[in-house]
């Protein structure tokens, strides 16, 4: 019997348990219910941000994995996105808890964005393209699921403070040259190259970064930081 399940496919089958549990997390669910605490949603933004400088860098690195112009003008485009568009969400945020965005753009890296950002530099700096693109592709992937889910229960109506951030990334495949398509696309097409044992490893690297995702909220949730060290703020 022939396979028909893609890469990409197996991928978000592997990561859907964890992605229902990003969904039912309070911080998730205060999104839905337009019900967040002001430090939650600072912490959140101040570590988002970083997190973002990251994967514009992360970006950079799986450019010089690309084999052709056409995989070099995604990436060079996304970078353009996350630096341009990807504020408005922060924005909605700062808003709502009624702070300067420029005044959380100085935090240091908290445990989880530090592992998270590290993942990604790891995959970028020791994998080839499939990695890279497996480790990266959770962040578009598990946002546009809530974003869309969100609408479908109809959270993001006029009365949610939130309506901006769900509608964002509602829509993000229609502003951004369909981020996710492309990325799936480029994971089915390197997926052929490699063997059982390289894609399983592949397949890890995806799933921790749903983990980390998950992470990524509950740290934000619980304003997490570092137990004993004072980390400094890096870019
Ligand atoms: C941690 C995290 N993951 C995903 C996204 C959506 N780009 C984000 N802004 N931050």
């Amino acid at each position: 019997m022939t396979d028909t399940v893609s890469f990409s496919q197996r991928l978000v089958k592997a990561g859907t348990p964890i992605f229902n549990e990003i969904l039912k997390h309070p911080f998730v669910q205060g999104i839905a219910n337009g019900d967040l605490p002001k430090e939650a949603l600072t912490f959140y933004v101040g570590q988002d941000f970083n997190y973002l400088n990251a994967f514009i860098k992360v970006y950079a690195g799986a450019i010089q994995k690309c084999e052709n112009r056409k995989q070099m003008s995604f990436f060079a485009q996304q970078i353009g996105f996350v630096l341009n568009s990807e504020i408005h969400p922060h924005h909605n945020f700062c808003d709502v808890a009624g702070v300067e965005y420029e005044s959380l753009q100085h935090e240091a890296q908290a445990p989880f964005t530090y592992l998270y950002n590290e993942h990604m530099y790891n995959a970028a700096r020791t994998g080839d393209l499939i990695d890279v693109v497996a480790a990266m592709t959770p962040c578009p992937w598990t946002y546009i699921e809530i974003g869309n889910e969100l609408v479908r229960q109809g959270k993001n109506s006029e009365s949610n403070v939130f309506k901006p951030w769900i509608d964002f990334y509602a829509n993000f495949d229609d502003e951004d040259g369909s981020v996710l398509p492309s990325m799936f696309a480029m994971l089915d097409a390197e997926a052929p190259k490699y063997q059982e044992e390289h894609l399983a490893r592949t397949e890890e690297i995806f799933l921790k970064s749903c983990e980390l995702e998950w992470e990524f909220w509950d740290q934000a949730w619980n304003q997490r930081g570092w137990r004993f060290v004072e980390p400094k703020n890096t870019l």
